[in-house]
């Protein structure tokens, strides 16, 4: 039995919160909001980020984070990416020791183009002992349920990344898998989201299971010359943290980015959208970080750039879509042929 701080008390964090309880741990949720965690410790439910679960009783909520962090190595940082450099801040505050921190967010922040355990290091210096990252195909809603779910972690340091696996190892429901490519791993799990914001216009228009198909296939096509570009594995692509997480957000009602593309495809504006949500979109920050390295880099995106130009240049999504399908013709499999035949790098 472990003592595990998880810091973000919104869907994520308090679904894997439960899975760390279920494995008999200690759990401290870390949340700044007052009454959310009052509700956790008293009626054992987070409704707003939850609806319907009732949380094991391993949990503890704090609202004090020098409290939650009180003589405790293994840390799960569960903010979206947008908060990371100022929770980690309030985190080198509390501690003296160098920590574990298990990093869940999926994104890429715009300008810096950091990766989230890029972030971590540059935060935390030498207050890191080791960065894990576990990213899959992972809805917050059936993890609660305890429904079957598979994610992968990965580290530059994999004795590290072992450990966290047997952490979050549950063999009823939440099954582990290491993987060593730890860009490809984090690539795969920020750039889906921008395929399923385009995936949930192209259904709010009304479009078809062709057109969607044709979304996920290209967009994973884009989402593996990128990532190659970068380093990372053009294997991933075809496994849990690439295909099966495009899969998981561009298909359900649950993915938040799937819901916010559709209410774009049904018209509402950017602002609405976001402000309806009431939970995170990464895929928007995330589609202007990819729009300016395949600039930078001179990568062929182009659904991550209409949806750009829908996100902040007030393209009509319809008109998006025209212009995808009015490209010239291409061979389908040129550039992911020159992926698996050129070193990378
Ligand atoms: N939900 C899911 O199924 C999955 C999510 N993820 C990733 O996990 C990350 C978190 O997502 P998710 O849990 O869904 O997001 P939610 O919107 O459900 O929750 C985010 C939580 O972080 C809190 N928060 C935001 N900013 C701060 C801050 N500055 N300081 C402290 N707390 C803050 C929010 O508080 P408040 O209530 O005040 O807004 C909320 O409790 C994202 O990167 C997402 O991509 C990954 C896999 C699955
Ligand atoms: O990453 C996720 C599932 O694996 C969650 O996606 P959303 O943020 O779109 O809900």
């Amino acid at each position: 039995m472990k003592k595990i701080a998880v810091l973000g008390a919104g869907s994520w964090g308090t679904a894997l919160a439960l899975v760390l309880a279920d494995n008999g741990h200690q759990v401290r949720l870390w949340g700044h909001r007052a009454e959310q965690i009052e509700e956790i410790n008293q009626k054992r439910t987070n409704e707003k980020y939850l609806p319907g679960i009732q949380l094991p009783e391993g949990i503890v909520g704090y609202t004090d984070l020098c409290q939650a962090l009180d003589r405790i190595q293994t840390v799960v940082l569960a903010v979206p990416t947008k908060a990371i450099r100022e929770v980690l801040r309030k985190v080198r505050d509390c501690i003296r020791e160098p920590i574990t921190i298990v990093a869940v967010s999926k994104g890429i922040e715009p300008d810096t183009h950091k990766r989230v355990s890029e972030m971590v290091e540059e935060e935390m210096g030498e207050l890191l002992k080791d960065v894990v990252v576990l990213s899959g195909p992972s809805h917050a809603e059936e993890v609660s349920l305890r429904h079957p779910t598979t994610v992968a972690v990965s580290a530059k340091n994999m004795e590290a990344a072992e450990c966290i696996q047997d952490l979050f190892m549950n063999h009823q429901y939440f099954r582990v898998y290491t993987n060593p490519d730890l860009i490809g791993v984090e690539l795969g799990g920020a750039l889906k989201n921008i395929i399923a914001l385009a995936a949930g216009i192209s259904d709010g228009l009304g479009y078809g299971d062709n057109a969607k198909a044709a979304l996920m296939t290209r967009g994973l096509a884009e989402i593996a010359r990128l990532g190659c570009a970068l380093g990372a594995n053009p294997l991933t692509f075809a496994g849990l943290t690439g295909v099966g997480d495009l899969i998981v957000t561009c298909t359900s009602v649950h993915s938040r980015n799937w819901r916010a593309g559709h209410m774009l495809g049904k018209g509402k504006k950017l602002d609405e959208v976001l402000e309806s949500m009431g939970m995170v979109v990464e895929g928007v920050r995330t589609t202007k970080a990819a729009y300016q390295l395949a600039k930078k880099l001179g990568v062929k995106m182009p659904i991550t750039e209409v949806l750009y130009e829908v996100l902040f240049a007030g393209k009509d999504p319809k008109d998006a879509v025209d212009s995808l399908m009015s490209r010239v013709k291409t061979q389908e499999m040129d550039d992911l042929m020159n992926i698996l035949t050129e070193p990378q790098r």
